[in-house]
């Protein structure tokens, strides 16, 4: 059996579509601003993207370069200057930063009504405890490509294999709040292929170039692919073996053109929630 394959960059562009239509009937350009300190490469195609989708979706959007020296008051300033900014409702500070740079200091330092990243404090209780607020793109964008491609959450068995802040701890929190029995593994679970063999849905948000095997994967499951992995020879690879692992599951998201595209498709819609919310707008509809 060959797996279906879920089709991110095609959901991502619907997404991006309905959003357009959106910022259009606001009557103003939701403010979007991308702070990047230094060069680091895992970030250089993502903001490329992100810039050419933000502009298309009609948001005011734009990248702040800093020099890779700059120091930590340095760039708390920066932040302080876009909380005060009422144009600007969406702040994305980029990850990793400079060794000088405290990352918890700076993510602390973002109003919580423009951090669209939703990686502050704040944000991720409002979602561990249920409440409404920002939402980390990656995982939000996960759940929007499980219900594109009608895969069942409620009482799945879902695995998540990877424990981050910024993606495997959302993932599990909303894949929980929409009753999914949810298990979180990691690099010291014990038998990582058997409790991976276990799972209805797996998403795979570790890092680590084709880590997970084709037979780690149940017959029919739903494989959802959050690494982006650049190999050696220039490829770009997941976390999981895609070619193996089809064999097995019933969907899959590749990669290149699964995740990413979510990912920076949630980003706009984050701040486009953040615009409205922050601006108190009732939208029809
Ligand atoms: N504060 C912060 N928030 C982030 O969300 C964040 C960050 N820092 N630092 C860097 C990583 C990386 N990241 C990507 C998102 C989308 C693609 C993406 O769209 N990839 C495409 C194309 C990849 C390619 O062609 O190279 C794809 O997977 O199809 C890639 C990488 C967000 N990050």
């Amino acid at each position: 059996m060959s797996a279906r394959i879920i089709d991110g960059k095609a959901v991502a562009e619907a997404l991006r579509g309905r959003l357009a239509e959106r910022v259009s009937a606001l009557g103003f350009r939701p403010g979007l601003r991308v702070v990047r300190v230094g060069e680091d490469p895992a970030s250089g195609v993502y903001v490329r993207n992100k810039d050419r989708a933000a502009l298309k979706a009609g948001l005011d959007s734009a990248t702040i370069q800093l020099p890779e020296a700059t120091g930590e008051a340095e760039l708390l300033d920066l932040v302080a200057k876009l909380n005060a900014d009422p144009a600007v409702d969406g702040i994305l500070v980029q990850l990793p930063l400079p060794r000088q740079i405290e990352a918890v200091k700076v993510l602390a330092a973002i109003d919580p009504a423009k951090d669209v990243d939703g990686f502050h404090a704040m944000n991720a209780g409002m979602l561990a405890t249920g409440q409404r607020g920002l939402v980390p793109c990656t995982p939000k964008g996960v759940m929007h490509l499980l219900a594109a491609a009608r895969i069942p959450v409620a009482g799945a068995r879902a695995v998540v294999l990877g424990r981050s802040n910024i993606v495997g701890k959302p993932m599990a929190a909303l894949l929980l709040a929409a009753d999914a029995t949810v298990t979180v593994v990691h690099s010291r679970t014990r038998d990582l292929a058997h409790e991976c063999r276990r799972a209805e849905i797996l998403v795979a948000a570790v890092g680590r170039a084709e880590m997970v095997k084709g037979d780690w994967i149940a017959e029919g499951a739903t494989v959802i692919d959050v690494g982006i992995n650049r190999l050696p020879d220039g490829r770009l690879v997941g976390d999981v073996d895609f070619a193996a692992a089809s064999q097995h599951a019933a969907a899959i998201t590749p990669v290149p053109g699964g995740v990413g595209p979510m990912t920076i498709a949630c980003l706009l819609e984050n701040t486009v929630e953040a615009a409205v919310a922050r601006r108190g707008v009732r939208e029809a509809g």
